[in-house]
């Protein structure tokens, strides 16, 4: 059966628009594992627009399952995770202007780099996946580098318009499970995945994690409002 991890990013995003410490990542974390998730996933971002390095070392002391730290494949994020030591790397290609990240990560096309930084990290004692297209010449090439794993971008088939393109993704999704299988890697995926769209990539089988974020954190401010102005409203009557 596959793991839930929780990515809480998108804590961070609404502490950091005001500046202040709430509401906390590192909080939410604890409440996400109390409720089940059996892995916390936080992306440390070069510009530092959610998750702080504060966070990221606080995660690594408390998260009690398994705390996978995605990052792009920089030294400076690299010395990082040496130092905080995740359970899990996840390597992702980073774009400054992007709002989040846009596709998989170019393997091809940068295996000198990435040969040394997934050595420099498994030699750490690390796990390293990487965040990967559904597309086998990548997914050969993620195993060539020495990762451990790979997450399958699921971002495509989450924005496909109709019934065809969605199926056409979700084909390849299942082509990338099975290739990743057949080359020894572990497989998980994620990206945009919701409450409803994630039920034919489980019934695909072969994914060990899923990592969620965006939809999971928007449907937690939805469904914790109507408590949350209950108990000020309280306040506000003098209860
Ligand atoms: C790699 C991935 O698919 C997501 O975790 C993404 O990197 C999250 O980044 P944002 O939270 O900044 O959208
Ligand atoms: N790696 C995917 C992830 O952590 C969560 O992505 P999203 O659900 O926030 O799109």
């Amino acid at each position: 059966m596959a793991r839930l991890g929780v990515n809480v990013d998108h804590v961070a995003t609404v502490r950091q628009a005001r500046g202040t410490s709430e509401p906390d990542p590192v909080t939410a974390a604890a409440l996400a594992e109390l409720a089940g998730a059996e892995g916390i996933t936080v992306h440390l971002r070069e510009d530092r627009r959610h998750i702080q390095d504060r966070d990221v070392e606080l995660l690594a002391r408390t998260v009690k399952t398994r705390l996978n730290l995605e990052m792009a494949a920089t030294d400076e994020m690299v010395e990082i995770a040496l130092r905080v030591k995740p359970h899990c790397v996840c390597l992702v290609p980073e774009k400054r202007q992007e709002l989040t990240t846009e596709g998989g990560l170019d393997v091809l096309g940068n295996r000198d780099l990435l040969t040394r930084q997934v050595g420099r990290l498994v030699q750490g004692g690390i796990c390293v996946s990487l965040f990967v297209d559904p597309d086998r010449a990548q997914i050969e090439a993620a195993r060539q580098v020495g990762a451990d794993y790979i997450e399958i971008h699921t971002g495509t088939y989450c924005e496909a318009a109709g019934p065809v393109a969605r199926q056409l993704e979700l084909d390849k999704i299942e082509a990338a499970i099975q290739a990743g299988h057949q080359l020894g890697l572990g497989v998980n995926a994620g990206h945009g995945l919701d409450y409803r769209n994630i039920a034919p990539v489980l019934a695909l089988g072969g994914v060990e994690e899923f990592n969620i974020g965006h939809s999971i954190i928007s449907r937690a401010v939805l469904v914790g409002l109507e408590r949350a102005v209950r108990e000020m409203v309280t306040l506000v009557k003098g209860g």
